[in-house]
């Protein structure tokens, strides 16, 4: 058997083009322009590429995009000052602090200045307790961009049994809650799982969010399950260059699973199309709209 390939980048540009379509009937109808900040701290290489995408799917869509790139050596006190003016700006629906900031800033405390209402990454502990007790959130985007993959492959999930490996705050933990939401049964295994590899056969939908190349084999994988892969992690690869692999064993799980998606080209552009689709539903939420049909 041969894998189904999830096509990430495919979904995900459709996906954009309906949140422009949504942003231009908002501009039409109510005279909003969603606009999202972002602010990068410091030049780490790969967050420049991300920050860039974000910026220019922002632009694609039709809606504003405020950059606001600041030294490696800014103060905790001058970012949270920036923040203060973003949560305090009309034009600006949406926040993103770009991750990991450097070691003189206290990541917890800067997300957790953020206006909950303008917090597009879903990462403030209010958004994270919305979405834990089912009330309108904004919601990490991997993992949301993870549950609209799932649901591209399976009209419902209702019933499925999903295991989800890790549990940090920005992918696993929130990642399980939308599940449960879908009325999975969700296992969340992490480094002190016993069994791994076992428990991952049990799994109709496997999320592997871990930051170890290529770790889940063809033998953990129940022959026809979704798989979904959320690690990018970079590797040497051939002629002294880099290349891209994800958390599973592509090869091997091509030939068990029913479904799978690449790395890249998988869940890192719909992260980005969620990113969009975030800074419209702040958009609507903060006009007193209703969730944007998309
Ligand atoms: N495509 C995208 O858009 C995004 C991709 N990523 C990628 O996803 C991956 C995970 O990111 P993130 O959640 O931030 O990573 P973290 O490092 O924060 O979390 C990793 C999780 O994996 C668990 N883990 C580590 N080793 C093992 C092991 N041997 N067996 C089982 N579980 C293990 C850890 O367990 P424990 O809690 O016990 O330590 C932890 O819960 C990374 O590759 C990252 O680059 C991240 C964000 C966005
Ligand atoms: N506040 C914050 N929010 C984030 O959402 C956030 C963050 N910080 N810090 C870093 C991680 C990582 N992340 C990715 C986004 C897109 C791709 C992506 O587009 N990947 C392409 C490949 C890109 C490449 O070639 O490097 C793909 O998988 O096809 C990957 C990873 C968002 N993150
Ligand atoms: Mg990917």
């Amino acid at each position: 058997m041969t894998a189904k390939i999830i096509d990430g980048k495919a979904i995900a540009q459709e996906l954009r083009g309906n949140i422009a379509k949504a942003a231009a009937e908002l501009a039409k109808d109510h005279g909003i322009v969603p606009g999202l900040a972002v602010v990068l701290v410091g030049a780490d290489p790969a967050s420049e590429v991300y920050v860039r995408s974000k910026s220019k799917a922002v632009t694609d869509a039709g809606m504003k995009s405020f950059d606001h790139k600041l030294p490696a050596d800014t103060s905790q006190d001058d970012l949270l000052a920036l923040i203060k003016q973003l949560n305090e700006d009309k034009n600006v629906h949406g926040i993103l602090v770009q991750l990991p900031l450097p070691s003189q800033i206290d990541s917890t405390l800067v997300l957790n200045s953020i206006d909950p209402n303008k917090d597009v990454d879903g990462f403030h502990p209010v958004n994270a307790g919305r979405l834990a007790t089912g009330q309108r959130a904004l919601v990490p985007c991997t993992p949301f961009g993870c549950v609209i993959l799932a649901k591209k492959m399976h009209s419902s999930l209702s019933g499925m049994n999903a295991v989800v490996i890790g549990r940090s705050n920005i992918v696993g933990k929130p990642l399980a809650q939308l599940l449960l939401a879908e009325n999975c049964t969700v296992t969340v295994a992490h480094s002190k799982t016993k069994d791994l590899p076992g428990v991952c056969r049990e799994a109709d939908l496997l999320f592997a969010a871990v930051g170890r190349p290529e770790m889940v084999k063809g033998d953990w994988i129940k022959p026809g399950a979704t798989v979904i892969d959320v690690g990018i992690n970079r590797v040497p690869g051939e002629a002294g260059k880099t290349k891209l692999v994800g958390d599973v064993d592509y090869k091997e799980a091509l030939a068990v699973a029913g479904a799978v998606t690449p790395v890249p080209g998988g869940v890192g552009p719909m992260t980005i199309a969620c990113v969009i689709l975030n800074t419209l539903r702040a958009a609507c939420a903060s006009a007193g709209l209703p969730e944007p049909k998309v």
